[in-house]
């Protein structure tokens, strides 16, 4: 082994909200999202000479005090940790970059490493935690086989990062992985011919000074977006009708929200927040979208603020249109409800706007 060999690679990712348009992204819809610097998730590489995946003592535990506490954990927060979709992504590189798979045709080198991870995004709450620590733990792996660049296009990767998602079988979009990789805010088109030729959609970075203050609300509520889109994504398969007009309509609202942003049309941009969720809630219903997670943006709106889901659930984001005494005024109401409330942080851009 060379000098090189022994170093240590580190990367962070971060979570994201699902500001318009989700959950259309998974459905050849548009969507607008924003990287969450709150948050994030980092994973590690360190040499070794076998292929080693350390599971964390909190989100992967092997251990437990009593019968009783492990089915109480089981039953908050499932069966799954961060663990699989360390080993998932490492499948998945392995058959996108080896030859002879399906893949680019690399020469992987055959030295050894370990993985592990660790993150503050709250777990299973609509922030995408699941991709960040996938995105994490890639960036490892093309670091440490050296990809060349020209096989790590920005606008290929989000593919790639959802694949190890379907190749675990969760049911996810695009949208996470794309805001992801660029950072900063991002309008995307899930175009139907250019997903199914390019298998991509069409990204437009934008400029996140044009997003007002908005509040990132969340609470101890585990969802599984798998379980949550798998109804849905049945009857969207099967070509009902309602649910293609509502899909269609939920990403309308990703188009109109990004004139709203560049003309810094702020009330409009308030009704369209609205609009999504109100959406959201015909096409999946109340008991999937779970009572703690209408509370939260019932809270929110009963200040007179705007509220939608970030994701599939367990985090909602919320603008205040009247502004910063209006803030005041959602953060103690939230507070006093027992959720958590914070000014959300805007990732930085690794690809710049226009
Ligand atoms: N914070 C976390 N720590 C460990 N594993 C996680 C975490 N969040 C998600 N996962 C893993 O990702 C899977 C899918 O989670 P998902 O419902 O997509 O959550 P999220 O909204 O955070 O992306 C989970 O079943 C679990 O295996
Ligand atoms: O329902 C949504 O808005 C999103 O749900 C998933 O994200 P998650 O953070 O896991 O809840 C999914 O991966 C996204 O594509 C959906 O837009
Ligand atoms: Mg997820």
């Amino acid at each position: 082994m060379g000098k090189e060999d022994h170093r240590r690679i580190e990367h962070r990712a971060y979570a994201r909200v699902g500001f318009l348009g989700n959950p259309s992204d998974a459905y050849f819809g548009k969507t607008i999202s924003f990287s969450l610097a709150n948050v994030h998730a980092t994973v590690s590489l360190e040499p070794s000479s076998t292929i080693r995946f350390l599971p964390h003592p909190v989100h992967d535990p092997g251990e437990f005090g009593s019968l009783q506490d492990m089915a109480e954990r089981l039953r908050g927060e499932g069966y799954y940790g961060g663990l699989r979709l360390l080993m998932a992504t490492c499948k998945v590189f392995h058959d996108f970059y080896s030859p002879g798979v399906a893949g680019e045709g690399i020469s992987l080198h055959d030295r050894g490493f370990t993985l592990s991870y660790d993150t503050n995004i709250p777990r299973q709450s609509g922030l995408s935690g699941s991709s960040a620590i996938v995105w994490a733990a890639l960036k490892c792996l093309l670091e440490y086989y050296e990809i060349p660049n020209e096989l790590q296009q920005v606008d290929s990767l989000p593919s790639l990062i959802l694949r190890v998602e379907e190749e675990l079988g969760i049911t996810a979009g695009l949208q996470d992985r794309v805001v992801q990789v660029y950072g900063g805010l991002v309008f995307m088109d899930f175009d139907k011919i250019s997903m199914e030729t390019k298998k991509k959609g069409i990204y437009k970075p934008m400029d996140p000074e044009l997003l007002p203050p908005l509040y990132l609300i969340y609470t101890k509520n585990p969802s599984d977006s798998g379980k949550v889109h798998s109804d849905v994504r049945k009857k969207w398969l099967s070509g009902d009708q309602h649910i293609h007009k509502l899909m269609s309509e939920v990403a309308e609202i990703a188009e109109e929200g990004r004139s709203c942003l560049l003309n810094r049309d702020y009330t409009s941009l308030a009704t369209l927040m609205d609009k999504n969720f109100d959406l959201r809630r015909q096409i999946f219903g109340d008991e999937v979208l779970g009572d703690i997670n209408i509370k939260m943006v019932e809270r929110a709106r009963s200040v007179g603020a705007a509220c939608k889901f970030t994701g599939s659930g367990g985090a909602v984001v919320a603008f205040c249109p009247k502004g910063q005494l209006q803030a005041k005024v959602l953060i103690a109401a939230c507070e006093a409800s027992g959720f958590t409330v914070e000014a959300c942080q805007i990732g930085p851009a690794s690809v710049t706007h226009i």
